[in-house]
């Protein structure tokens, strides 16, 4: 779900310039004082990797985007004409000053992030790189390279090299573990891209490899056909479900029609080369008591086990009118902000004037058990559901003891979880009406519902505009939140083995505060935490994975190929990583998947994130704080252990 940025101007609560800073602070910053005189403009620091991914959509004929938008059409010719289709790319050097674009070569669109890893070309050399053309796929030396370029155009081996060369970026990648990997293709020219500093790593990659290039489908023309999936940065799973909509109408052998029985606990969808590229499912497990094994067989007598288990969650019997819990007269000041494949999101403040605070309640609306098809995608069961409300609430919990072994305010505040059913009541569908004409909306009407259609409420804590939208004074602002994020990533490792795994910058909210410290407790270890001005949540756990009460909850998603072949970002490679780390098996426990995800914030915070002040001395000094953590953050294994380490060189 995204809310849609122009609402987000609406929202904003973004404190005053120095409005954090203490009065020492104020003294060492010239800046208000010149923005007085009209010497200085506001600074707004802007995004490479935003703008390396726009540049990246507009080839240099004026082609179209090649990142996919959740309304885009997908051509219907992936291969077609590949060569002469845009083949350019931005990168961060660009923005450098740069003048000539290096990397008009079609490498892939997380070249920005990518180059971070060479130290200035120290470890580049032109030994090192290598490169096939088409007809000899994989027709390179496997040994000691720094990187490997596979199956690029013959012309870009010396722009790619140049530009490698040049770079000027801090290393990112740990060198001694090895941990970085990267397989990626781009829609237009198809190129397989691996990274490593030793050959024993790069002969896995190159294996790996052979297996991607083993799956494509010949056209008979001598090009191979890529089911390549170029994703927007953030919220993926609309774009990917609007994809693979695509792929079924447009399937010769169109099996739409295939129904899969919902209580299967999965959906079906047939992918760009016929077979079937996801099978989606939730899976709530008690490997310890039997009992629950037996759950596992779908049953009218286990559907009502696991909607009773709903229903205690929410405090109910049975599920209570929609349109008489949320009665017009009760939300007043309410609008829709957002909407996901799961469904709406809406916003009910306190003040007439609709400026949302921690006040502020948001109600995340959930259609489940129903029949019909919603977003393009089966709702989800009373049994899929389950996880994410227990994960919502156990996760808000963990604030609601300070004394307790361990603590955060961390993860967004459940006020309350509803299961309600009906149709759509019809204050909310003219609210729905109203986001339609302004933003326009790609979700399904709500007047599909009938009054047997069941739904769970989410009602939230109001906790901001994610990171991606949020606009920071300066770096030690970014890290502030981000010890903020270790911190509570931490406590949830320790109190319920928790890992997020899907934490990129939409799922990260922020707000502004005038409380100087917050408090976190692991493992009965307080920390005081300096805000900076900042308080940063988390939300969104339907790829989440925790243990609590002897249960494994967890999101199945070893069969999703769409999601580990996307690119269009650092994101799309943590995937990846996850699944390599996890050997697939997603109900195993291995908290370093937490660790990947913090290097991706790190490196938005570097690269993404929108500054107001970048010409402090405060800036500067947390800007290269947080260029040295991306050197080192690999290293660990946890967000406890990093956790640990960042709260140590605190003092
Ligand atoms: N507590 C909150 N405070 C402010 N905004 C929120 C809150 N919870 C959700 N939102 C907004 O609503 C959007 C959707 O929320 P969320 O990510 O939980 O839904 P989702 O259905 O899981 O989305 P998707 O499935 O598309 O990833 C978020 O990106 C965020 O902008």
């Amino acid at each position: 779900m995204n809310v849609n940025t122009d609402e987000s101007k609406d929202l904003d609560i973004t404190l005053e310039d120095g409005a954090w800073l203490d009065s020492f602070d104020k003294l060492l910053e010239p800046r208000p004082a010149l923005r007085e005189l009209n010497i200085l403009k506001k600074e707004v620091h802007a995004s490479f990797n935003r703008d390396s991914s726009v540049e990246n959509s507009i080839s240099s004929k004026g082609n179209e985007s090649s990142l996919l938008k959740p309304s885009q059409e997908w051509p219907n010719d992936l291969n077609e004409d590949i060569q002469s289709k845009s083949n350019s790319i931005s990168t961060p050097l660009v923005h450098r000053g740069l003048k000539v674009d290096p990397f008009k070569c079609s490498l892939s669109p997380i070249g920005a992030w990518r180059l971070l890893y060479f130290d200035k070309g120290k470890n580049i050399n032109k030994d090192g790189m290598c490169f096939a053309n088409q007809k000899k796929r994989l027709n390179c030396t496997p040994l000691t390279p720094s990187i490997q370029i596979v199956e690029c155009d013959e012309p870009v081996k010396k722009t790619a090299f140049n530009a490698i060369q040049s770079q000027d970026s801090t290393p990112a990648l740990n060198r001694q573990t090895n941990r970085f990997q990267h397989v990626t293709r781009t829609r237009n020219t198809r190129h397989v891209c691996f990274e490593s500093t030793n050959s024993k790593t790069t002969q896995n990659l190159k294996e790996k490899s052979e297996n991607v290039v083993t799956n494509e489908k010949d056209d008979g023309k001598g090009d191979v056909r890529v089911p390549s999936l170029t994703l927007q940065p953030g919220k993926w799973r609309k774009s990917i479900s609007a994809w693979r909509r695509k792929q079924v109408e447009k399937h010769p052998n169109n099996l739409a029609g295939r129904q899969s029985d919902k209580r299967n606990s999965s959906v079906e969808f047939i992918g760009f080369v016929g077979t079937i590229v996801g099978k989606r499912k939730s899976i709530f497990l008690k490997p310890e008591r039997i009992s629950e094994n037996v759950l596992r067989i779908s049953t009218p007598e286990n559907h009502e086990v696991w909607e009773r288990r709903v229903l205690d969650r929410c405090n109910q019997r049975f599920p209570l009118p929609f349109e008489e819990l949320y009665s017009a007269d009760k939300l007043t000041n309410c609008m829709k902000i957002g909407e996901g494949a799961y469904g709406e999101v809406f916003l009910n403040t306190t003040s007439k004037r609709r400026m949302p605070d921690a006040n502020s309640t948001v109600m995340k609306v959930i259609p489940i058990e129903g029949d019909i098809d919603v977003n393009g995608e089966k709702q989800k069961t009373f049994e899929q559901i389950l996880p994410e409300v227990v994960i919502s609430v156990e996760l808000a919990n963990l604030r609601t003891d300070v004394n307790s072994a361990n603590f955060t305010c961390g993860f967004v505040n459940v006020r309350k979880v509803a299961c309600v059913k009906g149709q759509y009541p019809q204050h909310f569908i003219k609210l729905w009406e109203i986001f339609d004409k302004d933003k326009g909306s790609e979700n399904d009407h709500p007047d599909i519902f009938d009054d047997s259609q069941i739904y769970i409420v989410l009602e939230l804590e109001f906790c901001g505009r994610d990171l991606e939208s949020f606009q920071f004074q300066n770096a030690e602002q970014t890290y502030g939140a981000l010890l903020q994020i270790v911190l509570t990533l931490a406590v949830a490792e320790q109190a319920f083995q928790f890992e997020h795994r899907d934490l990129h910058w939409g799922n990260i909210l922020l707000l502004s505060t005038n409380v100087k410290e917050l408090k976190f407790t692991l493992d009965k270890h307080t920390y005081s935490v300096p805000t900076k001005g900042v308080k940063a949540t988390i939300i969104d756990y339907t790829l989440s994975r925790m243990s609590f009460d002897n249960c494994c909850h967890y999101n199945d998603i070893s069969s999703d190929e769409d999601l580990f072949t996307a690119s269009g970002d650092y994101q799309f490679d943590i995937y990846r990583m996850m699944r390599d780390v996890l050997g697939n098996n997603w109900e195993s426990f291995e908290p370093r998947t937490n660790i990947f995800w913090i290097s991706y914030i790190i490196t938005k915070m570097i690269d993404g994130v929108k500054y107001k002040n970048i010409r402090s001395k405060a800036h500067s000094t947390y800007f290269s704080k947080l260029n040295n953590l991306i050197g080192i953050v690999m290293n660990f294994n946890s967000a406890i252990e990093f956790s640990k380490y960042l709260m140590d060189s605190q003092v």
